[in-house]
């Protein structure tokens, strides 16, 4: 059994782990470190967890957690993770970051984009950023995994095919992204209220999102030319799932056959990621609470644009998935384990 802690377990994401990590036969709750509930019994914190789990959340004792785990999730918001894990790395432990102190390889960068000094630069070479379906290989080699950005991995898993295969313009790319609102986190601010929320639609963080250097980033290792995207985020009155809708327009001579095989060859092995058949178009709720990819890939042959749609649930492919799917791999296990859940229909 993989002894498995998480650190920050009553967040969002925290939340998610558990309900993939209860079931995952191969799995061992350790501890479940919480500031503010240590002492709480999960499931009286998270009714939803009643009959599936007897544990309390415990406050954070590095010796107990980085001693006595295989692997540790570290659910904090950005800028707390550095230290943690310099703090992890005197121990025989793995560490899959859901944040982003460690995604972005570039310091400089780092530091504009979060506005917090990287406190561990020495470290960066050891995290893998965890995309599977770019880095498996790194992965299974492992200690610590940068697990990718939400708006980010709905951004990659629809341009990298295109991208790696010089299908499309590379300074043409328009990232359109909506999400649903538990991407910000469970500690509320007034703009994430019903009343704020509930028939309303509207933008945010445009030119400027922090994703998008992330996104810059793994496009641009897997192109020959610079790759520059104009990504907005939008805010959906929904609990959870990301929608991007991704223009681009394609090279001189690329078809729609060119493009179609270039998706499905890309994807044709990969358990969590589906390419539509011409004719289909992704929702929201077919992925919701999974953790799947569902992409649409059409050439208008009329305006010369790749057209990628492109939807993920923020918390699962988007984040606890994902981090799941990664540690299966850093484990040698079989990839889907734990990862089974079908979405709900209706
Ligand atoms: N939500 C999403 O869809 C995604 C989130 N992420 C990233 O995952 C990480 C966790 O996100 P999420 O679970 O949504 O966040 P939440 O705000 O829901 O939870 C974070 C948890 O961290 C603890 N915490 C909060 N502030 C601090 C602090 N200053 N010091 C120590 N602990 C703190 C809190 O637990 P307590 O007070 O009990 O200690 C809280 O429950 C973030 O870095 C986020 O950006 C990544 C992809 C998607
Ligand atoms: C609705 C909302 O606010 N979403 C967050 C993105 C999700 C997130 O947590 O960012 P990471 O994936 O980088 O960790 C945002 O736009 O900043």
């Amino acid at each position: 059994m993989i002894k498995v802690s998480i650190i920050g377990a009553t967040g969002y994401t925290g939340s998610e782990l558990l309900r993939y990590l209860i079931p995952h036969s191969e799995v061992e709750l350790m501890y479940l470190t919480s500031r503010s509930h240590a002492g709480t019994k999960a499931d009286s914190y998270y009714p939803f967890l009643k009959g599936s789990i007897d544990k309390q959340f415990s406050e954070l004792n590095q010796e107990a957690v980085f001693g006595e785990s295989d692997v540790v999730f570290i659910c904090l918001p950005h800028g707390h993770s550095m230290e943690l894990s310099a703090a992890a790395s005197e121990y025989d432990v793995k560490i899959i970051d859901l944040g982003a102190d460690f995604r972005l390889k570039n310091i400089d960068v780092y530091e504009q984009t979060y506005n917090v000094e990287q406190a561990a630069p020495n470290l960066l070479k050891d995290f893998v950023y965890g995309l599977p379906e770019k880095y498996r290989n790194d992965i299974k080699n492992a200690k610590y995994i940068a697990n990718p950005g939400c708006f980010v991995t709905s951004a990659l898993l629809g341009l990298l095919p295109a991208v790696s295969d010089a299908l499309i313009d590379e300074q043409s790319v328009i990232i359109d992204s909506k999400t649903g609102v538990s991407g910000a986190g469970r500690s509320a601010s007034v703009d994430k209220l019903l009343t704020e929320l509930m028939g309303n639609f509207k933008a945010y963080n445009p030119l400027a999102h922090r994703h998008i250097p992330e996104i810059e980033q793994e496009l641009n290792s897997s192109s020959k030319n610079a790759v520059q995207v104009q990504f907005t985020p939008h805010l959906l009155p929904a609990e959870r799932g990301i929608f991007s809708t991704i223009y681009a327009t394609v090279k001189d001579d690329i078809t729609e056959a060119d493009v179609i095989d270039s998706y499905k060859s890309a994807y044709e092995n990969e358990p969590f990621v589906h390419v539509l058949e011409s004719g289909e178009l992704p929702q929201m709720k077919h992925v919701a609470g999974t953790n799947s990819c569902q992409l649409s890939v059409q050439l208008d042959e009329r305006t010369g644009r790749l057209l990628v749609l492109s939807v993920i649930d923020n918390l699962g492919k988007g984040a606890a998935g994902q981090a799941v799917q990664n540690m299966n791999i850093m484990f040698g296990l079989p990839e889907k384990s734990g990862l089974t859940t079908i979405a709900m229909m209706p």
